[in-house]
Parts: structure tokens; sequence; C-alpha cells
């Protein structure tokens, strides 16, 4: 007789002990489960590194993992099918807002690292009650207690991301007291990472295929593509796992990977979030499918290699592979979630390769086209009057309603200030806007 979701056992630990807690982690989101969580799932010391991780705005992904005492089921979706995992290393799934539990933890000398994924846009918010403010104060609680050096991991696709959160947490600590900057100075290693693994949001249905195949229910499964990978460059003054099993990779210079990374991975993503909603479609899959789309991608792709140079990075192996990941037919990965924040996104996925170019006497137009196609996409959702998202939302709008050339450069003037008082990059953009428009 089969029986119905609601009378499946719910996912737990039946009594086994969690991991004890050795790693915090802020930004309880779908890519800290299918990424840190699973590398450290399969270190060989798994047992010894659980994870207390922090929701970020709200408490729902804790209250959704506390009943299955912080287990869930990572779906592998494979070309050709799924694979089920739980993965054990989250010991406790805590609400972001409960601070004295985050002081607790940091200021616990078994506590070794931090790990971020907290988005983009949040590296430059550092109000109280934000992931890093919250973190600031919990440093404070760390060097009242005594409990030693820590390393803080970003795992978020900022370019520099080691850097980014040390000037983020730096400047948060001197405002909070100034003698806590000395001590994060003194004290915090910040660790530089390239961070990826595609993992689109979760949906109803991936919910009822773990109760069909696995016979318990999981309220917040996370659905990732096979591939994974993390490269590292930093200091782990209080130890940590061996993620090197899993295949994370340990480098004394992050900066040619995450370029590579940002740049070909990332940037194609963001080129084919605009043109291809331009052009109708809804997933990356869709969008590569589309020759015009691909030929874009591969375009700029053909100006990024340019300038990845080591011969490690192995750019055409690379090439190849992430064409065979975003044709993965069974990822549905929405164009519309990849498109969200593009004015912070094209800072790091389009402008570097543009300013490349230049400097070597080229146009960067397969860069170019890329901001173009954010233009015509902004134009068209806020005509439809769709919803966007974007951490300068209100100047955005404010530049769409300006017209013409002096639209081109209001936008562009979001994205690098700069660029935009170059005569010949606003020509450039301009030039290219409409592209994609529908056949
Ligand atoms: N999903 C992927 O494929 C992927 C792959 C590589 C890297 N990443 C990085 O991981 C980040 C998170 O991705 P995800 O898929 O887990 O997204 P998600 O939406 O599932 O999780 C994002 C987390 O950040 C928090 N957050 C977002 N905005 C915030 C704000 N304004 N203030 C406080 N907290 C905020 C959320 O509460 C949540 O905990 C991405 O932004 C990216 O930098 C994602
Ligand atoms: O996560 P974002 O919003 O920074 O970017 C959207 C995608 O490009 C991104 O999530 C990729 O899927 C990911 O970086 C793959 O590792």
């Amino acid at each position: 007789m089969t029986r119905t979701a609601t009378e499946l056992p719910v996912l737990s630990r039946k009594g086994a002990p969690a991991p004890p807690v050795r790693i915090v982690h802020l930004g309880l989101g779908a890519f800290h489960r299918s990424h840190q969580a699973w590398f450290t799932a399969h270190a060989s010391d798994a047992a010894e590194w659980g994870i207390a991780s922090f929701t970020g705005r709200r408490p729902d992904a804790a209250l959704a993992l506390a009943p299955q005492d912080g287990l869930f089921t990572l779906i592998e979706r494979a070309a050709d099918g799924d694979r089920f995992e739980v993965v054990p290393t989250i010991a406790e799934a805590v609400d972001g807002a409960d601070t004295e539990r985050l002081n607790e933890l940091l200021a616990a000398p078994s506590t070794a690292i931090v790990t971020l994924t907290v988005t983009e846009k949040v590296y430059d918010d550092g109000g109280p009650d934000s992931p890093l403010g919250r973190l600031a104060r919990g440093l404070a609680a760390r060097r009242d207690a005594g409990a030693g050096p820590i390393a803080i991991v970003s795992c978020d696709n900022v370019a520099g991301n080691g850097d980014v959160a040390r000037a983020a947490v730096e400047r948060i600590a001197q405002a909070v007291d100034p003698g806590l900057a000395a001590w994060v100075r003194e004290n915090a290693s910040f660790v530089g990472t390239s961070v990826d693994r595609i993992t689109p949001r979760t949906t109803p249905d991936d919910v009822a295929l773990v109760a069909e195949r696995c016979g318990y229910r999981d309220a917040s499964p996370v659905v990732a593509e096979p591939f994974a990978s993390w490269i590292l460059s930093g200091e782990f003054p209080g130890g940590r796992p061996a993620w090197e099993d899993a295949g994370a990779q340990f480098v004394e210079d992050i900066e040619p990977f995450e370029n590579r990374k940002l740049w070909l991975l990332n940037g194609a993503h963001t080129m084919l979030a605009y043109a291809g909603q331009l052009r109708g479609h809804a997933t990356v899959a869709e969008a590569l499918a589309d020759p015009v789309c691909r030929d874009a991608m591969e375009a700029f792709w053909d100006e990024a290699a340019r300038h990845l140079t080591l011969p490690a990075l192995d750019v055409p192996g690379y090439r190849a592979a992430l064409v065979e990941r975003f044709a993965n037919p069974r990822i549905a990965h929405y164009l519309a979630q990849i498109a969200q924040d593009g004015s912070l996104k094209l800072r790091m996925r389009a402008v570097p390769v543009l300013r490349a170019e230049r400097a070597e006497g080229r146009s960067g137009i397969g860069a170019a086209r890329m901001i173009a196609a954010w233009m015509d996409y902004l134009v068209s959702v806020v005509g439809q009057r769709a919803e966007f998202h974007d951490p300068l939302e209100e100047e955005v709008r404010a530049a769409l309603a300006l017209e013409g050339r002096e639209r081109t450069v209001a936008l562009l003037g979001l994205v690098d200030a700069d660029l935009a008082g170059e005569a010949a990059v606003v020509d450039r953009v301009d030039s290219l806007l409409g592209t994609f428009a529908e056949d």
C-alpha cells in the first residue's frame, strides 16, 4: 500500500549526535548547502566539523531545517538522472536574528571558521542587522572571550571576495569600536575563494520527488548539478576540515582562478540572462540553444580568454565543460533569478574584460554587448511594469526616465562612472542596443 506524503516519517538523525559546531555560516541559502555543507560532509574528518548555519533576513530556512535536525537531501541532477544524498553537516539551523547564539558560538575557542554566502550586495551593507554588522559584533564577543584567531571565508561571487570581506568587516568594526578593528586586523584571516556549483532554487516538485523516491519527508531539499569546485587561498589559524578530500584546491594566488570563473561562467550567465529573456527564453539551457545568444556568449568568451593566460586555467577545456553544464536540460536555472542585481554583477563580469580589451587597443565589443543587453532588458521589464531587483533600483528608474544617448550614459554610469565618461565606450554600447530584439 502506498503512503501519502504526510504519512511518511520526517527526515531525522534518529537520536544520533550531530557533529560538533566548529564552523559558523551566515546566509543559510541553497548554495551554502550544495557547496560548503557538501564539501564538509565529504572531508575525511567530517565527523569533527559541524556547521551552525544562520539565515540572512528571515527565519524560514532555519524553521524548515530545525525539525529535521539540520539534515537535508541534496538532489544531484545530472543530464541522465537524479542521485539523492542526505547531507549531515548542518548541526544547527538558526534564525539570523538570534545574535545571542551567534555571539556565543563566535566566542567559543572551538569555532575556527566563519563562511559567508550573503549575496554580492550585502558587502556594502554595514547596518547593525546586516549579516556583516552581526558578524562584527560577534567578533567583539570573541575578542572579549580571548577565544583566539579565526578564518573568515567569503563564498560569494564577488571579485576579490576575501579582500572585499576584510574591508567590509574592518570598516564596520571601526565604527563599532576602533579597538575591535585592530583586533580584526591581527586575529582574522580572510580567505579568498572561487566557488562553483550551479544550484537553482528548489521547487515544490523537488520536495515531492524526495518524498516519492526517498520514503521520508524533507521540507527543504536542494538541487545542484553534479559538478562542484572550490578553490581557496589563505590561512586557517584554527584548523579546517580536509576539504581537499572532496576535491577542493588550495592555491597561492586566487585571482586567475576567480577571474576564469567570474568572467567565463558568471559572465556567460549574465549575457544569457539578458539576451535570453529579451528573446523570450526562460532558462539557461533554452538561451544556450538559441544561436544568437550562443554567439554573443562565445564572442564574450573569446575576449575574456585573451586575459586568462595562466596555462593551469585550461580555458578551452573549461569552456567546453561550461557548454555541457549549461546545456543540462534537467536543471531549470531561471534567467530571471540570474538577472537580479545587474548593476553590481556587470562590474565584476563585463567591466574588467571591457577594460582589459581597451587597454590593448580593442573595442571590447563582446563585453559592451552584455552591458547593452542589460540596458534593453531594463527598458523592457520596467516598460512592462515587471518587478526587478537591483541595489540601485531608484537610480536605474531615474536613468530610464531619460532618452537616447543620455539614458545610455546614465545607465553606464551606474555600472562604471569612468567608462560612462569615455565617448567611444558610450557610442559602442549605444550602437549595440536592440541587438537581441526578437526575430
Ligand atoms: N546558487 C548558485 O548557483 C551559486 C553558485 C556560486 C555562488 N553563489 C553565491 O551564493 C550566493 C547565495 O546564493 P543562493 O543560491 O544560496 O541564494 P539564496 O537566495 O538561496 O540564499 C541567499 C542568502 O543570503 C541572504 N541574503 C540575501 N540578501 C540579503 C540581505 N539583503 N540581507 C541579509 N541577508 C541576505 C538570504 O537570507 C539567504 O540566507 C549568491 O549570491 C552567490 O554569490 C551561488
Ligand atoms: O548567484 P549569482 O546571483 O551571483 O549569479 C547567478 C549565477 O551566475 C550563479 O549563481 C551561478 O550559477 C554560480 O555562480 C555557479 O557556480
